[in-house]
Formats: C-alpha cells, sequence, structure tokens
C-alpha cells in the first residue's frame, strides 16, 4: 500500500493503532482518495492482525465536514434518467457503505475521537464505531437533507440503534446540529472533554485497556454486541453459545486470573493475520 494522503496511521507499543484524518486544511472532507485510502488501510489492518484496538481521530476545527462537495459535480452529471445511471449510482454507492462497514466489521474495537463537525459522510462513519468521545464543541449534523438528498451510507440505518428515532428523525428532516452535550444525554457519545487534546488521550487510555485484554475474547465480545444488536435476545443468546464454544480457550482465563491475582498485566498472542488463499496457486498440489 502506498502511504495515504488522507491519513497517518500510527500504532503504540501497547498494540493500539492510531488513523489521524490529516487534511485539516480540506476540513477532512471525502474524496475518492480519501475513500480509496480509507479502504485501503482498513483492509491492511484487518490483514495484518496485530492490532488489538483502534482509534480514529482527526485534526483541525472540524472531525470531518462529510462528502466533498465538489465531488457531487461529477454525480449530478450522470443520467438519473436511465436505468444504468441508476445502476452505477446503486454501485458508488455499495461501495462507500462497504468501505464504512470494514470500520464495524473489524476484528478489534474501534474508538472514535471526535471535535468539531461531524457531518454527513462522517456521521456515517462514526456510527460504525464501538465507542465515541467527544470534545465540547463537537456537533453532528446529518447534513444530507441540506444538499437536496436522503443520507445513503449507513447514518439511517445505524443511528437508530444508538440514539431515540424521534431525535434522528429530527436531524435528518431538519439538518440541525445535535451539539456534544445532547449527544451524550443521548449516549452517541461516551463522554465529553474540555478539550480535543483531552478527548484523544481519553480514547487512547481505552483503547490501551481494550489492547490489555485477551484479543480473541474481545473478538468474540465484539461479535456479539454486535448481533445482539440486529437479532432477538433469543437467536443472540443460541448464537453465544456457539460462539463461546468455538472460542472459549483455558489458556485465556488461566492467564487473566493468574494475572488478575498477580496484579499483573496479562500476556496474551495476538490474533493471527487473515487466513488467505493468495499464492496458493503458486504451491503444486503434492
Ligand atoms: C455520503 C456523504 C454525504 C455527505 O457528507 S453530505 C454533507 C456534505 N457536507 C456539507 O454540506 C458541509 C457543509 N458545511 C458546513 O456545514 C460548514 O461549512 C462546516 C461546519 C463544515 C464548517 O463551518 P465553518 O467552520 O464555519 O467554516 P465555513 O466558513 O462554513 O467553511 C469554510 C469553507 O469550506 C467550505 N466547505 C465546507 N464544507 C465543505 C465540503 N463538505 N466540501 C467542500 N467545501 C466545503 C465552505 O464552503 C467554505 O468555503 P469558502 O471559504 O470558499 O466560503
Amino acid at each position: 500500500m502506498n502511504t495515504p494522503t488522507c491519513f497517518s496511521l500510527s500504532s503504540t507499543a501497547d498494540h493500539v493503532a492510531h488513523l489521524v484524518l490529516n487534511r485539516p486544511e480540506a476540513m477532512n472532507t471525502m474524496h475518492p482518495t480519501f475513500w480509496r485510502e480509507l479502504d485501503e488501510v482498513l483492509t491492511q489492518i484487518h490483514n495484518e492482525g496485530k492490532a488489538r484496538a483502534l482509534v480514529i481521530s482527526s485534526t483541525g476545527k472540524h472531525f470531518s465536514a462529510g462528502m466533498a462537495l465538489e465531488t457531487f459535480a461529477g454525480a449530478i452529471q450522470m443520467d438519473d434518467q436511465s436505468p444504468e445511471g441508476r445502476a452505477a449510482i446503486f454501485d458508488l454507492l455499495t461501495d462507500m457503505q462497504t468501505t464504512f462497514t470494514k470500520i464495524e466489521n473489524l476484528r478489534i474495537p474501534v474508538i472514535c475521537a471526535i471535535q468539531g463537525g461531524c457531518i454527513g459522510g462522517a456521521v456515517d462513519m462514526v456510527t460504525t464505531a464501538c465507542i465515541r468521545y467527544a470534545s465540547a464543541d463537537a456537533f453532528f449534523c446529518i447534513q444530507e437533507i441540506n444538499i437536496g438528498m436522503v443520507a445513503d451510507v449507513g447514518t439511517l440505518q445505524r443511528l437508530p440503534k444508538l440514539i431515540p428515532f424521534a431525535v434522528v428523525k429530527e436531524m435528518a428532516y431538519t439538518g440541525r446540529r445535535l451539539p456534544a452535550t445532547k449527544a451524550l444525554a443521548y449516549g452517541l457519545v461516551n463522554e465529553v472533554f474540555d478539550t480535543y487534546e483531552a478527548t484523544v488521550a481519553a480514547a487512547l487510555q481505552c483503547a490501551k485497556d481494550i489492547a490489555s485484554k485477551p484479543p480473541v475474547a474481545i473478538w468474540g465480545t465484539k461479535q456479539a454486541v454486535t448481533y445482539a444488536r440486529d437479532h432477538s435476545v433469543e437467536d443472540s443468546l443460541r448464537q453465544m453459545g456457539w460462539l463461546q464454544g468455538a472460542i472459549w480457550s483455558n489458556a485465556h482465563v488461566r492467564e487473566s486470573i493468574a494475572a488478575m491475582k498477580e496484579k499483573r498485566a496479562g500476556n496474551f498472542a495476538p490474533l493471527s493475520p487473515l487466513v488467505t488463499f493468495i499464492g496458493a496457486e503458486d504451491r503444486p498440489i503434492a
């Protein structure tokens, strides 16, 4: 993968990956390069299996102003009267949805640290995370209605699972901004901090705490909670039985209890790199 231009990616000794949106001069807007690089970087984190938690933060006054408005110039020239044009809209949209869904599908928890405006596509993005921290100046806006379209990359599907329906509808119909204090009251964000620095520090500390636990148990927990969000309690309990049966580790439980008693950090192996068939064609069949 080439060095990304819209992001920086680093990792700490504590196995925390930190992805930073780093185009503050453009308010971290989303354009074709943003989408391509984000997809690549998420695939890399997923496949490598080294990171145990991911923090996504941003730079500048705003977390992100959403889709770069100039990118719509191309889209609105598309022939929306033809089935081919409509199919192209469907495919483009599906690609963008797939990229953000990769955040939700990562094997590790994702924590977003949000400052200033979190607008349009940025709301799509942060609602795929497990945990959100915000600075006091943060606000959330389903801006799409103000530019004549329906929000279409996940906000209308995920936000109602996080905050009351009526609040989502108010935001989506009016394009009004939801300030950090209200986002906290509704449970969209876990905590609000006075400054951007404190917000990022809290996100990194939370990620560090997560990264100290057995990665497979964290993976299973993320799987179970996400499944429970989308299924009945009965189905989720059954899935939990299968999941626990599949991932149970005497070694992890023994080491966790020993570490707790000895007041030390547990020692756990990282997740494996993702199993891949790439290169298999190079090997002769025995
Ligand atoms: C699938 C996803 C869909 C979507 O994401 S739809 C949503 C698309 N995004 C927007 O419509 C953003 C609308 N913009 C705003 O709400 C505000 O702006 C901000 C809160 C982001 C920033 O407010 P402030 O700090 O007061 O700055 P400022 O003077 O409004 O903006 C500075 C310059 O930035 C341009 N700008 C703002 N957002 C975008 C954008 N998304 N793409 C391209 N340019 C943008 C403005 O027009 C202006 O420009 P100039 O200085 O030339 O007047």
